[in-house]
């Protein structure tokens, strides 16, 4: 619950408060189109607090796990009402916080609210299977058990639907939750937990405790009594988390980085590849872990294609998302603009053509704020670390290729594996890149980012631990199985 001062100040969630943390300490969250603006004060927290918070989870758990899957439901959907009915302003604060156009944290809210219906849902679907046994006076079958409490490190980029697609899944499973949200966006994850407490979820049920991830996001990582962990954000941090939990036994699911690429084949349809490079690319700022940021495109087409795509990203309108006719906003911090700028110079030392973009947009309403060009660079090879690296950022690569089967070496070229497209009119160029290409979503005649909230989300490669979120698979990480042989 927000404390009324000026600018609200924003406190943890433990055993169902709202309480200050005792560090006395508190960070600014500030808007990137505007440095300015102060969207909220939030807690830098402490390891007491933390542990405050896992162990009310804890507790709470026991009887948590005990209502049935329908009663668990029945909070899920109230958070969802209770979401729907605050989604102009959730977005709104998305928006001033890190910095994506309110219609896109509109669809991100509608998003988390109809995530949060289908799990709701989730809790009247079956949770096992009668498995045939070679005894035929016994009866076997599968069952699910939730894994106890489920720790969520979630990044700034998804504010509302990553811990959403974390959280719902782990409480209709019958877990408790300890959410460490990233500090960038912590007022727009605090706004969300106020919908849950509104819904009168029981008291340790669901905490959040905010601060920086190496107290609070480390200290989830080692606590002895959380029992499993779900993390998105950058590689780095991902695989510490990753042989934290792994050294303790933990279970942990891991979401991090892509190098996207699209390929753009000489049958292709060149305008809605086009249109589906710049959405794909740029929407968000290219922070999208789904982001296009290769464009691996076939030679007899290459010239057309990339006048079209100049013409194209001319026409894209940047400023303060909250402002109408703004397509695209800031990027979410400092240094995500200075990651982007030094992107810039090493695509240029390396060699590649700019083609488009590449600097910080300065003058009147740019200087307050973190807004960079969408930038193009030409004759990039595969090698280049502009081809290989996570940008985050409006970046991308332009690559030639003679082959479709060249395209798809190129694309299988980099240590991540989490989304790919293919612009196509040949059955036999989409059957081979469905087939070929490393990709835990693969997309045909579609933008690289897009997720549904019912199909498995998760990259191959490093892109994820192998695992996959939302729809039903999300059932594999938040429960156990038991086997059960009853004679
Ligand atoms: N796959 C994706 O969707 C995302 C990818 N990224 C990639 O990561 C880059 C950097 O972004 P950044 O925000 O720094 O990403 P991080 O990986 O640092 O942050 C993701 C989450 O992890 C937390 N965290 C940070 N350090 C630790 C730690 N030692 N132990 C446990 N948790 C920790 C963060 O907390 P806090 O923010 O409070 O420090 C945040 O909640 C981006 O440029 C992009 O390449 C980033 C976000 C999302
Ligand atoms: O493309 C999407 O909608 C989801 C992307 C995502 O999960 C991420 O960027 O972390």
């Amino acid at each position: 619950m927000a404390v009324e001062t000026k600018v609200n100040t924003y406190l943890n969630y433990i055993n169902g408060q709202w309480v200050a943390s005792s560090s006395g300490n508190i960070g600014e969250s500030n808007n990137p189109a505007n440095t300015n603006d102060i969207v909220g004060f939030v807690q830098n927290s402490t390891r007491e607090e933390l542990d405050q918070a896992v162990l009310s989870a804890k507790s709470a758990q026991k009887k948590w796990r005990a209502l049935t899957g329908n009663e668990r439901g029945a909070y899920l959907y109230k958070t969802a009402d209770i979401l729907e009915s605050r989604l102009e302003e959730i977005a709104k604060t998305m928006t001033r916080e890190m910095g994506k156009t309110l219609p896109e944290a509109k669809g991100e809210t509608a998003r988390g609210v109809a995530i949060l219906r289908y799990y709701a849902g989730e809790g009247m679907r079956k949770v096992g299977d009668v498995i045939p046994s070679t005894d035929p006076k016994a009866i076997m079958f599968t069952s699910r058990v939730p894994l106890g409490v489920v720790g969520v490190i979630s990044p700034w980029n998804f504010p509302v639907a990553i811990p959403i697609w974390k959280m719902a899944p782990a409480l209709i499973y019958g877990n408790s939750v300890v959410i460490k949200p990233a500090q960038e966006t912590a007022v727009t994850c605090a706004k969300v937990i106020e919908c849950f407490a509104d819904a009168l979820i029981p008291a340790g049920v669901l905490n959040m405790v905010t601060g920086s991830g190496s107290v609070i996001g480390q200290g989830l990582v080692d606590h002895p009594d959380v029992n499993g962990i779900t993390f998105t954000g950058s590689n780095e941090v991902g695989k510490r988390v990753g042989q934290g939990a792994l050294a303790r036994g933990a279970k942990y699911q891991l979401e991090m980085g892509g190098k996207n690429p699209v390929i753009v084949t000489a049958d292709a349809d060149l305008d809605l590849a086009v249109e589906g490079t710049i959405s794909g690319a740029f929407r968000s700022s290219g922070q999208k872990c789904t982001a296009t940021s290769r464009v691996i495109i076939a030679s007899e087409v290459y010239e057309q294609f990339k006048t079209k795509l100049l013409k194209k990203v001319k026409e894209i309108t940047i400023g303060d998302g909250l402002e109408e006719g703004i397509w695209m906003g800031p990027v979410a911090n400092e240094n995500q603009l200075h990651t982007v700028l030094s992107y810039i110079e090493k695509g240029k030392q390396d060699g590649a053509t700019l083609l488009a973009g590449g600097n910080r947009l300065n003058g009147a309403s740019y200087d307050h704020g973190y807004f960079v060009e969408p930038t193009i660079f030409d004759k990039v090879k595969s090698d280049m670390s502009i081809a290989q690296e996570e940008i985050f950022g409006p970046f991308i690569a332009l690559i030639k290729v003679d082959s479709i089967e060249e395209a798809i070496t190129i694309a299988n070229d980099v240590k991540f594996g989490l989304s790919a497209s293919i612009y196509t009119s040949n059955i036999q160029n989409m059957l081979s890149f469905i087939d070929e290409v490393d990709a835990g979503l693969v997309r045909v005649n579609a933008e690289s980012a897009g997720v549904e909230l019912q199909a498995p989300f998760g990259g191959m490669k490093q892109s994820s631990s192998h695992s996959r979120e939302q729809g039903e698979a999300a059932k594999e990480f938040f429960t156990a199985i038991k086997t059960v042989f009853v004679k």
